[in-house]
């Protein structure tokens, strides 16, 4: 966890051969067909005109490589990757990407910034899925990345505190070495940053068991876009002193501030693990299913997803991964954790028995082993990443009354007709959240305009959400009014203006173009 210190010629140096890495092994290589997001101002979902902010100067570069040495990056193929999102589809033309170590340097960044009027992109993993991570015109990237220190860990309470830079694997690898884990788990993990998961305020695969990031975050460390520093890093169960400002920056997807340090309250690791992977010929079986799971499992469920057959065919297809049941019209990843290995594998396996013998469930497999638990999570886990190789995916993440929620897709289906490749549902069952996502071998107006406004109608009549998790960011901004009513949205103008009056904090993004 703790960083070496290089001189500032070594670190770019590392920071160049990391790059070289990154695109040896084809992760970060960029798609030279992510059209710049400044050259799509005017359609849908995409940029209004650039805002009058001003233009990074060459006494701005002096000013930010006094203060980061080595840190201040403008190499055009440096800036590739930080300028374009993980799924291709958004890209700016930052010249700038900042990598503070410290809250004092973030503030200093800042007021200098506000100071300048000059917009920043605050960026962590680079993991979203709503073009928020990423500037859209030139705004300076001011990334987490080396905000990587673990502060405090209290194994008595289990209260994590950390920078905003920790990537989510490497914290639950320190967490599991001390027996907790982290109350997140994503498919991300791997490059997410906690900064940007509580920024977003990530849903992922363990909600349903231990609540949103609102209620495991007890404190935050953030910096307000004129440099001041607001330190709210409490590691207190219970304060109820004023108003519980945390929550502001908590899914504002730094529009507000920037978070350089959260405080977590940590789960202790569950003794026992199980994992189970069944089938069922239809949604209303699964539905049921999760009812009697529920029933049945208590305490013990710690997550129930859900797959359907076209994510099963896309996983076969471009990841080779292989079903390990009968096929199914619908998939479910059951998992339990608790502290009694046999308590728990009793109790699961008298709910599998019951859902087999009532024919709720077609076919099945449990694990125990970590390495088959892994195997069957990645059915789940990576069917984002098989999508990505079907050409365009036009992602839609709903939350809906849970019986609902497979409706969409179907009814989807039927009004799209041929115009899609594939239309698909997955996603998290116990928290009533769809991930719809549809394909086409590439970009396609018409079959968006097929899609849009008609899902967010949808959603909107039965009082769902348009963004469950994944945040508004620069593509779903202005389809905030299907969720919320104009005066909340006019209440949360009035509470950027008052904590941003230039607006340089992530620009173009949350936030509808015309508040009304
Ligand atoms: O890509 C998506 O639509 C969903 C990504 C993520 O939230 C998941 O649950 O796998
Ligand atoms: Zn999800």
């Amino acid at each position: 966890m703790n960083v070496r210190h290089y001189t500032p010629r070594q670190q770019i140096a590392l920071f160049h051969f990391v790059i070289i890495l990154q695109k040896l092994k084809g992760h970060e290589e960029v798609n030279p067909e992510t059209p710049y997001t400044s050259d799509t101002v005017g359609n849908p979902g995409a940029a209004p005109p650039r805002l009058p902010f001003s233009r990074v100067t060459q006494e701005d570069l002096a000013f930010f490589r006094t203060l980061l040495p080595g840190r201040t990056i403008t190499d055009p193929d440096l800036l590739k990757s930080s300028n374009v999102d993980w799924l291709k589809t958004v890209e700016g033309n930052s010249e700038v990407l900042l990598r503070p170590k410290t809250t004092e340097e973030v503030s200093q960044i800042l007021r200098y910034c506000n100071e300048r009027n000059l917009a920043v992109c605050p960026q962590g993993g680079n993991t979203g899925l709503v073009g928020g991570s990423v500037p859209v015109f030139d705004e300076i990237i001011l990334s987490t990345s080396l905000m990587k220190q673990v502060i405090t860990f209290d194994n008595i309470s289990g209260i994590l505190t950390c920078q905003a830079g920790c990537v989510l694997e490497n914290l639950s690898n320190y967490l599991e070495e001390r027996d907790f884990i982290m109350p997140l788990d994503l498919g991300a993990k791997g490059s997410c940053h906690i900064g940007g998961n509580v920024s977003t305020n990530a849903g992922g695969l363990r909600l349903l068991r231990y609540g949103s990031l609102r209620g495991t975050v007890l404190g935050l460390e953030v910096v307000l876009a004129d440099g001041r520093i607001l330190n709210c890093l409490a590691t207190l169960r219970k304060d109820n002193t004023g108003y519980d400002l945390k929550q502001l920056f908590i899914g504002s997807e730094g529009t507000l501030g920037v978070i350089t340090a959260v405080s977590i309250l940590c789960p202790r690791k569950p003794k026992a693990v199980n994992v189970a992977f069944l089938g069922c010929s239809s949604f209303q079986q699964l539905l049921e299913t999760f009812q009697c799971c529920r029933g049945m499992l208590g305490e013990i469920l710690s997550a129930f997803e859900f797959l359907d057959a076209s994510c099963m065919s896309l996983l076969e297809k471009h990841l080779k991964l292989t079903n390990p049941i009968t096929e199914s019209p619908f998939y479910i990843v059951i998992e339990t954790a608790g502290s009694n290995a046999t308590h728990d594998e009793e109790k699961l396996h008298k709910f599998l028995e019951e859902v087999m013998t009532s024919s709720l469930v077609t076919d099945g497999t449990v694990a125990t082993e970590a390495t088959k638990i892994k195997a069957l999570w990645s059915l789940r886990e990576r069917v984002t990443e098989a999508l990505t190789h079907e050409g365009y995916t036009y992602k839609y993440d709903i939350s809906l009354p849970v019986e609902k929620i497979y409706d969409l897709v179907q009814d989807m289906r039927g009004h799209l007709g041929d115009m899609a490749k594939n239309v698909v549902g997955y996603g998290h069952v116990g928290d009533g959240n769809l991930h719809l996502n549809i394909t086409s071998p590439s970009k396609d107006p018409a079959l968006l305009a097929a899609i849009e406004p008609y899902v967010y109608e949808w959603t909107s009549k039965w009082k769902g959400s348009i963004s469950a998790e994944h945040g508004l960011g620069l593509k779903k901004r202005n389809y905030i009014y299907y969720s919320k009513p104009s005066e909340a949205v006019a209440l949360m103008g009035s509470i950027k203006a008052m904590l941003d009056p230039k607006g340089i904090l992530n620009p173009y993004k949350t936030l509808p173009d015309n508040i009304h």
